[in-house]
């Protein structure tokens, strides 16, 4: 019988804590998502003995295929068969490799397929395909090909794929357990920081293995340090990997959180196409140029980011007494901002996001970056007149891909704003806050899925 283990990790969302979470000072909110990434894991003997091969299918791509021949010197090294590039797979099983450093006599070949729920990607020309459990959008296009919405696709694959060959190589692999968590963690991040070419915060991928968190990050140089992966300094490498991931305190922060019961996370998809690295680097530059005065202005938008988070946490609180809580979600269901001011966490949640707002608008004019840009002002004013918004931002960079509503659960927006002008180029997106991150599934639930 074949051996086979699944796992999905989410996407996300960052509320709050855009640009300053680059920073290890800062905290963030980060709200995991209900479009998963999954992979399907199994192994069988080595086609060719001590000469393994780790193939990756994501048939949902154009049937997009990467097989990998292992060798194995001082450390491991691939080769892709046809020479095709996927710098976020090739990352995850050189560094998974070489944590693990299995006898390549001993190894399998390994078969790992990846399913990506449809919320990530743009649908059009795809169609979908179905069991009885699930269902996937296959796309005519190959990945590198198909628009992205911005949930963090790479994060949720770097970390699903992470899990999954980990679980081939330590069979007792258990991601319910906090040190394995930590050990995927760890992993995930290097991977994907490498394969980006660039450090993130590594907010999307500690929301893909955690869940929904208060986010702060690692020191930077804890994977800039690293020695390159070349043949040469293998060993090298192998050395100062294993003593990141087992040995050294990462001083990060990632403590779970939930949103406040009846409420939930709207996003709204409004452009394809994400900046970020762009936006990032002309944020820096003005942080930077605008120093001391630029540093102000984050301390600034720092305080109304814990005021924030300090609100929801406020109004989880509150949730417990039911007369207090269904007046609060009456009062945010009725639109009246009287009786929504009526209650001070629901008062300060909107004062801290408007103060946030406003100092990004600040350094939209100040740096050229289309931080808050005034068409999604426009937007979101519109948002905040709709009944049963609580609150709206532009996540994570910002820009003109998305907006996130935070809405009481019982609001129909796309009836409320269905052939609206105000709201033509938004798309609601079909997605709840997930609590958890990494999840171990059941490999038959995705077996013989069918075209409509
Ligand atoms: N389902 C998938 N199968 C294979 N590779 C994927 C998949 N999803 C994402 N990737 C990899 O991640 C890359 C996109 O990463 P990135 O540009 O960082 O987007 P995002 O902001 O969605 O994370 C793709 O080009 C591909 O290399
Ligand atoms: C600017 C940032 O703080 C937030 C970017 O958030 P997005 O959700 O826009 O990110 P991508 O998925 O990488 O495009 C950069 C960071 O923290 O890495």
């Amino acid at each position: 019988m074949v051996e086979r283990r699944a796992f999905s990790a989410p996407g996300k969302a960052l509320l709050v804590g855009g640009y300053l979470v680059l920073e290890p000072e800062y905290k963030s909110y980060v709200v995991a998502l209900s479009a998963r990434m999954h992979a399907v894991v199994s192994t069988s003997e080595a086609i060719q003995k001590g000469n393994p091969s780790i193939q990756v299918r994501s048939s949902q791509f154009n049937n997009d295929c990467w097989t990998y021949q292992l060798q194995q010197t001082n450390g491991y090294s691939l080769s892709e068969r046809d020479n095709k590039k996927n710098p976020f797979i090739e990352k995850v099983l050189l560094n998974v490799l070489n944590y693990f450093d299995p006898c390549i006599s001993n190894l399998k070949d390994v078969n790992i397929e990846i399913f990506s729920d449809s919320e990530y990607h743009s649908q059009s020309e795809s169609s979908l395909k179905r069991n009885s459990l699930k269902k996937f959008a296959f796309h005519t296009k190959s990945i590198t090909e198909v628009p992205k919405t911005g949930l963090g696709s790479s994060a949720g694959l770097v970390t699903v794929l992470t899990t999954a060959l980990a679980s081939v190589l330590r069979k007792e692999l258990n991601p319910y357990s906090k040190a394995d968590l930590e050990t995927i963690h760890k992993l995930a991040q290097v991977a994907h920081c490498q394969a980006q070419g660039k450090v993130g915060s590594g907010f999307d991928v500690a929301s893909a293995t955690f869940g929904s968190i208060i986010y702060r990050r690692f020191m930077p140089e804890l994977i800039s340090n690293l020695p390159d992966m070349s043949v040469s300094k293998i060993q090298i490498y192998k050395e100062k990997l294993k003593h990141l991931v087992d040995e050294t305190d990462w001083n990060f922060t990632a403590d779970r959180i939930r949103l406040p019961d009846n409420l939930r996370l709207m996003m709204g998809d409004v452009n394809n196409g994400s900046e970020t690295t762009k936006l990032v680097g002309k944020v820096k530059a003005w942080y930077r140029e605008a120093y001391p005065s630029s540093s102000e202005i984050y301390e600034n938008i720092n305080s109304k980011n814990s005021a924030f988070i300090d609100c929801l946490n406020e109004i989880n609180n509150l949730s417990k007494n039911k007369q207090i809580y269904d007046g609060m979600l009456t009062a945010i269901n009725s639109g009246n901002d009287e009786a929504i001011n009526s209650y001070t966490a629901l008062k300060q949640i909107r004062q801290s996001v408007n103060g946030i707002r406003e100092n990004f608008r600040l350094i939209t004019k100040e740096s050229g970056a289309d931080v808050e840009p005034l068409v999604q002002t426009t937007l979101l004013d519109a948002c905040m007149k709709l009944n049963g918004v609580l609150t709206g931002v532009i996540p994570g960079a910002g820009g003109f891909d998305a907006i996130a509503l935070l809405t009481t659960d019982t609001t129909d927006l796309r009836s409320q704003t269905d052939g609206k002008h105000d709201f033509k180029d938004v798309s609601w997106l079909d997605l709840q806050q997930a609590d958890i991150g990494v999840l171990e599934e059941i490999p038959s639930h995705y077996d013989n899925l069918r075209s409509d």
